[in-house]
């Protein structure tokens, strides 16, 4: 089937998420009202990326940005490249800090692709979209949430991966403390055994369990339900910061986890009045974005190209 473009430039704004969530491994994820605005436009010829923000400076600026490297993967699903691109990035979320900035760019890539080609909605549908960033990102549990916005819980069957999102109890309030320091998935990721103790499994499928009761019906119960013994005590040793952040709060009776793969804290609950980090952590407080990852028309935007943060409560 051949391809043709669309003429005019769209963009799309994509929510910062929180992954596992505790005891949800590569399951559970909840997307926070923090955005990256990105834009792009088919274009005579070569790659330009522009890039204001978190990354300015580091990311690459051709073919081997994130956003660009979804774009292509997308691309190929809808049967041709387009002669050039030109993509616009406005970046709020942090990098390598365990807040979806690698979901953001794919999701944002897809997204973008899809809607320049003619008839790209027809032919890649939404549960098409969440299938190919998940196999791009390589886990479902950031996408889901970043597609979908809202609590979601990922799962992937032979043909890819799927989600649902569920709706939020009133009394879940996310905070989360981001240290200056980065941390790449991939070297959590290698932290991790092979194979865990069965009784460490059940515990935390229990947890895991819980956790969903806990967050769309009985916040009260996020303590208990926010336990895992997967992931968060295996890392430990590479983010003792962050391990003994967590320890701190959940003593206070915070429900508090590392936030997907790290460094970032997340705290599910109210943190206490003048709690104080310490100098290393920036602390938001993020209202839950429910719409998920937003498609539209045109360049971006006065309102867009403000670099700071949208949604923040504080
Ligand atoms: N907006 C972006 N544009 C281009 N590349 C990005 C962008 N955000 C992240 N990346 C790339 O992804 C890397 C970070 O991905 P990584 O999966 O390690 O962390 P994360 O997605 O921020 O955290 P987590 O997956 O734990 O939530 C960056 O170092 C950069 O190479
Ligand atoms: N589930 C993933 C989330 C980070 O991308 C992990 O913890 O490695």
């Amino acid at each position: 089937m051949s391809t043709t473009f669309a003429a005019g430039p769209v963009r799309v704004r994509v929510p910062a998420t929180s992954a596992n969530l505790g005891p949800g491994f590569d399951a559970l994820g909840l997307a926070l009202a923090l955005y990256d605005d990105v834009a792009a436009e088919v274009t005579a010829d070569g790659v330009t990326v522009t890039v204001t923000g978190e990354g300015a400076g580091d990311l690459p600026v051709d073919d081997n940005h994130l956003v660009v490297r979804a774009m292509r993967a997308t691309f190929d699903e809808l049967g041709g490249q387009p002669p050039g691109l030109a993509v616009e990035c406005v970046n709020r979320i942090p990098q390598a800090r365990g807040l979806g900035s690698s979901s953001a760019a794919i999701v944002a890539g897809v997204l973008l692709a899809r809607a320049l080609v003619t008839g790209g909605a027809d032919r890649l549908d939404d549960a098409a979209v969440l299938r190919l960033a998940a196999r791009i990102e390589g886990h479902p549990d950031n996408v889901a949430p970043c597609l979908l916005g809202g609590f979601t819980v990922a799962w992937t069957e032979p043909a890819g991966a799927q989600a649902v999102s569920l709706p939020v109890a009133d009394g879940v309030h996310p905070t989360v403390l981001i240290p200056a320091e980065r941390g790449l998935t991939a070297v959590a990721r290698a932290a991790l055994p092979a194979s865990v103790p069965h009784g460490d499994a059940a515990f935390t499928a229990g947890r895991a369990a819980l956790l969903v009761h806990a967050l769309t019906t009985q916040p009260a119960l996020l303590l208990p339900a926010t336990l895992d013994r997967l992931h968060q005590h295996y890392r430990a040793p590479g983010m003792p910061e962050t391990a003994a952040l967590v320890e701190r709060l959940r003593g206070a009776a915070v429900a508090a986890v590392v936030s997907g793969a790290g460094p970032t804290v997340l705290a599910l609950s109210e943190l206490p009045e003048g709690f104080d980090p310490g100098t290393n952590w920036q602390v938001l407080r993020l209202a839950i974005d429910v719409p998920g990852a937003q498609v539209g028309q045109g360049r971006l935007g006065h309102a867009e190209r403000d670099p700071v943060a949208a949604g923040r409560k504080s």
